[in-house]
């Protein structure tokens, strides 16, 4: 056998999910006819009626040029498997690089078995530096920045699983996350991890949870919104702020976006023990970030990133050159005809754009979901739910409820409409964590920007400049060197 079928079949060996199967016969058909060949969720190929995950014998049977195609179309494969994170954990220069292990990092015996129940097997780098300081006695106060999907909702669930004293049934711990998709996705990871550590309870203060006033909550965890969170400790006095002995805010930079949310942070903050431990979390830090940062979080640690570093190498960016929508769809669909994509996140500057786009989607066959602003919270929270679920692969978009959501699957992000503040220049902070949708936790993810304007094209080389990252062209009509730009 040569050496490419070997590696053919060993990938194939190597699948695991063949329920979430996506067909690459589009791809194929282009150079070799109606051959029939699906591909697992991890870019693997499978053939359609492979038993045993192998399929040597299909291998041995293509000639070089079918070979040398589904090769390149394995290692283009968009998500990278458990055997590259480990290499990246390895790498000093990877954020997600440790050379701790989780045992070191002394975590009760139920939460390690927690951690290890997820699969993970190493620390990242922001938990390895920052599980300690989180943990440590007496008590410290944190700053942390850390790139998207490098483990912060991770590390400081674990911090907050640590730190409950389970003898005592009052709230211990309050954490305030800038939406409620957020605050469920939270308090799931804290359940997930905190699944053999039967005495901890967890609370959602979340609009819409009933909730009776004046008897105090039993749950030693609370995750919620700022609103609820303050209506909780106030007018229904279900949580005693004074009893609150870890105190953390998460994604920060969303948080004082909203001048609501930004003041309830600060009131609830005001109603804490001055010895509360203080944990502050973002993914970027702009100078109105770190004064929050610095009110709310006296004598901190600090970890911070330099600019450079907010973005993760495995996230290559693009952007395409179009004239208007109808082009930019047409790109888009040029796009999905040459990459093997498992899901993707598009986002569109306005309701109407983001409707006519799932309907042309939808129309080309794609099984897609829309997320808007205008849906209810509980709305918000089953589209986002399904998707994670992989029952629709496209998610379109047009606004925050959808930041921090956390779909490994992600394989591409659309700017269809680059993110712009009120004067119309680039929005750094919303592009980071849009791409950040993807490339999560050292998979590789590809962002895509289409650029219809000059003034389209200013914003990315504003973007490209804040970053000092290079965001390449893309010629989407070109279907050869998009695929060796995007391998
Ligand atoms: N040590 C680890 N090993 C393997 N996977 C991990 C580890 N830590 C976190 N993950 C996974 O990586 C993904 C991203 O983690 P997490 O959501 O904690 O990142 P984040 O930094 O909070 O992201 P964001 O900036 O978008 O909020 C999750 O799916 C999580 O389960």
């Amino acid at each position: 056998m040569s050496g490419d079928s070997w590696a053919l079949a060993v990938d194939v060996q190597e699948a695991t999910t063949p329920s979430v199967q996506f067909d690459l016969s589009k791809k194929l058909d282009r150079v070799r006819g109606q051959r029939n060949l699906k591909g697992d969720i991890n870019g693997n190929i499978l053939p359609e009626k492979a038993e045993n995950g192998s399929c040597k014998k299909d291998a041995d049977k293509m000639d070089l040029a079918e070979q040398s195609l589904l090769n390149k179309l394995i290692r283009r494969s968009l998500v990278r498997n458990r055997n590259q994170v480990e290499v990246l954990q390895r790498d000093p220069t990877s954020p997600l690089y440790s050379v701790k292990t989780f045992e070191e990092l002394r975590l009760k015996p139920e939460l390690l078995k927690g951690v290890y129940d997820l699969g993970f097997n190493r620390p990242s780098k922001i938990q390895e530096n920052a599980l300690p300081m989180m943990l440590a006695q007496p008590p410290q106060n944190l700053i942390a920045q850390s790139q998207s999907g490098t483990g912060k909702t991770a590390a400081f669930s674990l911090a907050m699983l640590s730190h409950v004293d389970t003898a005592n049934k009052w709230t211990q711990c309050l954490c305030i996350s800038p939406t409620y998709e957020l605050a469920l996705q939270i308090g799931q990871v804290i359940e997930q991890m905190g699944k053999f550590y039967a005495d901890v309870k967890l609370a959602y203060a979340i609009r819409g949870n009933k909730v009776e006033r004046g008897i105090k909550l039993q749950e030693q965890i609370v995750i919620g919104t700022p609103g609820t969170v303050l209506d909780w400790c106030t007018k229904y006095k279900l949580i005693d702020p004074k009893k609150i002995t870890m105190f953390v805010l998460d994604e920060a930079d969303v948080m004082i976006a909203t001048q609501g949310h930004r003041d309830q942070s600060i009131r609830i903050h005001r109603m804490l023990n001055k010895d509360c431990q203080m944990l502050l979390f973002s993914a970027t830090f702009e100078e109105s970030v770190w004064r929050f940062a610095e009110q709310v979080v006296p004598d901190p640690n600090i970890i911070r990133l330099k600019r450079e570093e907010e973005t993760l190498d495995t996230i290559k960016q693009f952007y395409v050159v179009c004239k208007e929508k109808e082009d930019k769809f047409t790109a888009l669909c040029n796009l999905y005809g040459s990459l093997t994509i498992a899901q993707a996140m598009i986002f569109c500057h306005t309701r109407k754009m983001a409707s006519w786009l799932t309907a042309h989607l939808t129309k080309e066959g794609h099984q897609v979901a829309l997320l808007s602003g205008e849906m209810t919270v509980e709305q918000r929270a089953s589209v986002i739910e399904r998707f994670r679920q992989g029952k629709e692969k496209v998610l379109v978009t047009t606004n925050v409820c959808s930041r921090g959501i956390d779909v490994e699957q992600v394989s591409l992000v659309v700017n269809f409409d680059l993110p712009v503040d009120m004067d119309g220049n680039a929005d750094n902070e919303t592009y980071l964590h849009r791409i950040g949708r993807t490339g999560r936790f050292g998979r590789r993810g590809f962002a895509v920007n289409m650029v219809d304007s000059k003034h389209s094209m200013d914003i990315i080389n504003q973007i490209e400049m804040h970053f000092n990252r290079r965001i390449t062209k893309l010629d989407t009509d070109n279907l050869e060197e998009m695929e060796s730009l995007m391998t």
